[in-house]
């Protein structure tokens, strides 16, 4: 079997008293889209966060392509191909789209903010952001301010947003949250032809969504992975139900 591109062993967070996530030890396979569910509270988010970076953790190691990056910043895990897109909305209102994902491009490849750069260096961005937004169906949006996407479009932004510094593993925090139905429709092609060339690392509440693009899931609860496994497996494993007990998206 393939060395897996993220390895997470015993990996714990903690506010005091308060475990929140707790010896999490899961393995993510090249190419695979791993989907990490769980009740609320259950630590998934704090999980994404120790991740990516954003937050320390108090034991345990992060193992990337390998390497130990448990005690590397957000900006050398994504200069090694481990990048987020963020559950909170976080564009620029006022900015086209493809402004939008030529600041990521340049801000996560460490440059300083520009607007006005030399022009070679600013074809070559937003020639980058052009496709991103492509790749997730966003070209023929890509002039309009982002203020005036739909909410399935700008969380389809997010996702380019989140290609612009090209991943080796996305980590996508609930990609489908408040979208309608059509739109989340929209979401889930675009994650299924990434899923194609991407490793990714899914947090997401829509079932439907997960176990129709999921290679394996794991479950956490009260901050302990309980199962990893095939979708299938996962839905007729008797602890997991009694964890969902009452829940009706897994049934
Ligand atoms: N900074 C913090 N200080 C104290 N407690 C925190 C902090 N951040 C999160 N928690 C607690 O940790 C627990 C897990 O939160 P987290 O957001 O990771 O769960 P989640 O599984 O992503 O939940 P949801 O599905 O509702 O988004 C919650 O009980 C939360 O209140």
């Amino acid at each position: 079997m393939a060395e897996p591109l993220l390895e997470l062993r015993s990996l714990r967070k903690n506010y005091g008293a308060l475990v929140v996530t707790d010896h999490v030890s899961l393995s993510v396979r090249p190419g695979e889209l791993h989907a990490i569910i769980g009740p609320n509270g259950a630590g998934k988010t704090t999980l994404i966060h120790q991740v990516s970076g954003m937050l320390p953790s108090n034991a345990g190691q992060i193992l990337f392509a390998g390497e130990d990056i448990t005690h590397l910043s957000m900006p050398q895990r994504v200069k090694r191909g481990l990048a987020r897109s963020f559950q909170i909305t976080s564009i620029l209102p006022g900015f086209s789209a493809m402004e939008n994902v030529a600041l990521a491009v340049q801000a996560r490849s460490g440059s300083s903010f520009r607007f006005f750069g030399n022009a070679s260096q600013e074809k070559g961005l937003n020639g980058t952001a052009m496709d991103c937004l492509s790749e997730v169906g966003l070209g023929a949006r890509a002039h309009i301010p982002a203020g005036l996407l739909s909410h399935g479009e700008k969380r389809q932004l997010e996702l380019a947003i989140g290609l612009a510094t090209k991943p080796k593993l996305l980590l996508l925090d609930e990609p489908l949250a408040g979208t309608g139905h059509d739109e989340s429709q929209r979401v889930v092609e675009t994650l299924r032809r990434l899923k194609s060339r991407l490793t990714i690392v899914l947090i997401e509440h829509d079932m439907d969504a997960v176990f129709s693009l999921a290679d394996r899931v794991s479950v956490l609860v009260y901050g302990r992975v309980i199962a990893t496994d095939t979708p299938e497996r996962v839905r007729e494993n008797p602890e997991v139900r009694a964890a969902y007990l009452g829940d009706e998206e897994m049934v």
